[in-house]
């Protein structure tokens, strides 16, 4: 729970802050150009997420046997874990032709019937960001889905009606980084909602053997380790870190990749080996050096490490507070036990005022 909550959708500014950072979870421009290369075209190629690959093989596999479009479904996750990856192989595994939008781009329900109307049967409609749809695109949405029909308004005022069109079977394949979000209407009217969760070290090992033989780079077991254990669970942050690491294997070691070359080459883009960036180390080194571990409040704490608080909350916080590092807590900001010993910093003796009684130190 963060107690500085303001209820605001973040998610814009969230993504624009983290464009700049190696360690972001959203798509930079060099990304999006790669990642298409890179995207697995399967299921089996696809690492990780057991459950949702399992589940998911059956729901399509079923569809195919009985000759029917697949239901719709809906993907929740943090970026980069591989959403949009899975509904194009969704649409591969069906054989289907895929149309991508996203909730952003439909302002009014006029750009979704244009869309709706112009689907081939059994066509797999890809909606990003669906938590970001409009309300009149919303609701026209649900009826599409549930009836595979859609009314389309003509005429304005009194005169105004509703001439019904049908639509052909189609799969919906919602993505959202926010399924809390998403009005229960809507989320009830998915067939399948499969959660993405951040993925194992060792998943991330096999993610980047696998960018490592696409790109033609030459790495071995303990450099593709290194690379995994800062990769902050998110294949997209693998995969870039890889490309940086290959950049500095090429001007130093002739392109070859081991534990010594990926860990001296994110040293200079400052990249620890818990994966956390500049920033991540001086929100969590000025909790410890300046306030002895906290309690602190987020405004001080901004004003200390030189950021916004904003900057503060979205992008660093999210990453510490998940990796047990830091706790939000009503007096404010504390480091846990971890953090000190993550620093290499030795917590105050008898320990940092009001600690005592939130870890038992
Ligand atoms: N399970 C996986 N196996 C291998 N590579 C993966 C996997 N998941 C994601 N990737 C890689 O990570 C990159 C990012 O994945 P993707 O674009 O699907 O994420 P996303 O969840 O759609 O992110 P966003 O929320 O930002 O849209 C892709 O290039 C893809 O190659
Ligand atoms: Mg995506």
């Amino acid at each position: 729970m963060n107690w500085d909550e303001t209820g605001a959708d973040t998610g814009e500014l969230e993504d624009e802050r983290l464009e700049d950072r190696l360690v972001a979870a959203g798509a930079d421009g060099e990304d999006t150009a790669v990642e298409a290369a890179l995207r697995p075209k399967d299921l089996h190629e696809f690492v990780g997420q057991e459950k949702v690959r399992e589940q998911l093989d059956l729901v399509l596999k079923a569809a195919r046997a009985r000759g029917a479009t697949a239901d719709h479904v809906l993907l929740s996750g943090a970026p980069g874990l591989g959403k949009t990856t899975l509904s194009m192989i969704i649409a591969a595994e069906m054989e289907a032709p895929i149309r991508i939008t996203s909730g952003p781009a439909i302002q009014h329900a006029g750009d979704l019937a244009a869309i709706l109307s112009s689907l081939q049967e059994g066509e797999v409609l890809f909606l990003d960001e669906i938590h970001r749809m409009s309300r009149p695109a919303e609701e026209m949405l649900y009826m599409a889905m549930e009836d595979f029909r859609v009314d389309v308004i003509v005429g304005k005022g009194p005169g105004a009606t509703a001439i019904p069109l049908e639509l052909p079977p189609f799969t919906l394949v919602g993505a959202t980084t926010r399924a809390g979000l998403l009005p229960p209407p809507l989320r009830d009217r998915f067939g399948f909602t499969g959660h993405m969760e951040f993925y194992a070290p060792t998943e991330l090992e096999r993610v980047i053997h696998r960018s490592a033989g696409l790109l033609d780079v030459a790495i071995d077991t303990e450099g593709a380790a290194e690379i995994a254990g800062r990769s902050r669970g998110t294949p997209r942050i693998a995969n870039r870190l890889l490309r940086r690491v290959r950049d500095y294997a090429q001007v130093k070691a002739e392109g070859r990749i081991d534990r010594d070359i990926a860990a001296a080459a994110l040293r200079v883009y400052e990249v620890d080996a818990r994966g956390l960036d500049r920033l991540d180390r001086a929100v969590l080194g000025a909790l410890l050096k300046l306030f002895g571990g906290g309690p602190v409040g987020l405004s001080t704490l901004a004003v200390a490490v030189g950021e916004e608080r904003e900057t503060v909350e979205e992008v660093a916080e999210p990453f510490l507070v998940r990796e047990g590092l830091l706790a939000r807590t009503p007096r404010g900001r504390v480091a846990t036990p971890a953090a000190w010993a993550h620093l290499g910093l030795v917590p105050p003796q008898h320990g940092a005022k009001g600690q005592q009684g939130l870890f038992g130190a």
